[in-house]
């Protein structure tokens, strides 16, 4: 039995405002989506990638993945959609047979320690259908309505029961896939909107198990992302 990774980078990047995608912005020299592909592949509980490209540049990312002599494992690129939820369709369209284990995770999130990989893998593994990293929330969290112009504060949840989640997010592969099938419908029907895939697995009514997140696994959206992520490589191969 495998794992399979399917790794999101179909984005255009609008909020980091660059005038490519966001996985091909580089980093230290190298493509988000490469950095984030190596991390995986150095997990070593990862067999096969899926990459999902944004439109025309399958050839692209394919070509990037197949040059890299530091990613070792079988990657097949296909063409993603037009939101993150298609194009994790897309990449699960993909799985084999032997794929019990599918991971989904952002190429947003290129810094990903290999260790939060066999984390979530071996979480699943052990029998969890649905495993997220975690971390604990350290700011105060309003729940707000819209009140004109402005807005008001409806609620403050319970701080110490918020966890602000990551990917890799790991399923076993039945269970991603009913979730991407009826739980879309679900959460469609109910005028949720799933940003994650948990999400999904979540409005099936089933059990979504956490783990301890990264904070090395943050996701690059702004500018300040990016430069934050150049600070925490030269410190790490300093
Ligand atoms: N249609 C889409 C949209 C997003 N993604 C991927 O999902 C991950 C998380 O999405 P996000 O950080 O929102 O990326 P973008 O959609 O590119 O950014 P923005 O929302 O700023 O445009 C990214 O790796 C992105 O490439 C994807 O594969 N397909
Ligand atoms: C999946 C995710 O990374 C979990 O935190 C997040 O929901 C993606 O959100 P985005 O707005 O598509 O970046």
């Amino acid at each position: 039995m495998t794992t399979l990774a399917i790794l999101t980078a179909a984005g255009s990047g609008s909020r980091l405002g660059r005038d490519l995608p966001k996985a091909l912005v580089e980093l230290d020299g190298f493509p988000l989506v490469l950095h984030a592909a190596r991390r995986l592949a150095a997990s070593g509980v990862v067999d096969s990638i899926v990459v999902t490209a944004p439109d025309g540049l399958v050839g692209v990312m394919a070509d990037l993945m197949a040059g890299d002599p530091h990613v070792g494992i079988p990657v097949r690129v296909t063409d993603g959609g037009p939101t993150r939820q298609a194009s994790v369709a897309a990449g699960l369209a993909l799985a084999r047979p032997e794929d019990d284990v599918v991971l989904v995770h952002d190429a947003a999130r290129p810094l990903v320690p290999p260790e939060l990989v066999q984390r979530v893998v071996s979480a699943v593994r052990s029998g969890h259908g649905a495993v997220v990293p975690g971390l604990p929330v350290t700011d105060t969290v309003k729940q707000v309505r819209p009140d004109g112009d402005a807005e008001l504060v409806t609620g403050t949840p319970d701080r110490s029961m918020l966890r602000a989640v990551q990917t890799p997010q790991g399923f076993a592969r039945d269970l991603l896939v009913r979730a991407h099938h009826t739980g879309a419908e679900r959460a469609a029907a109910e005028h949720l909107a799933a940003t994650d895939d948990a999400g999904l697995v979540e409005a099936l009514g089933e059990p979504v198990h956490i783990v301890p997140g990264d904070a090395a696994a943050f996701k690059i959206t702004t500018e300040r992302d990016l430069w934050l992520a150049s600070l925490v490589l030269q410190e790490t191969t300093a």
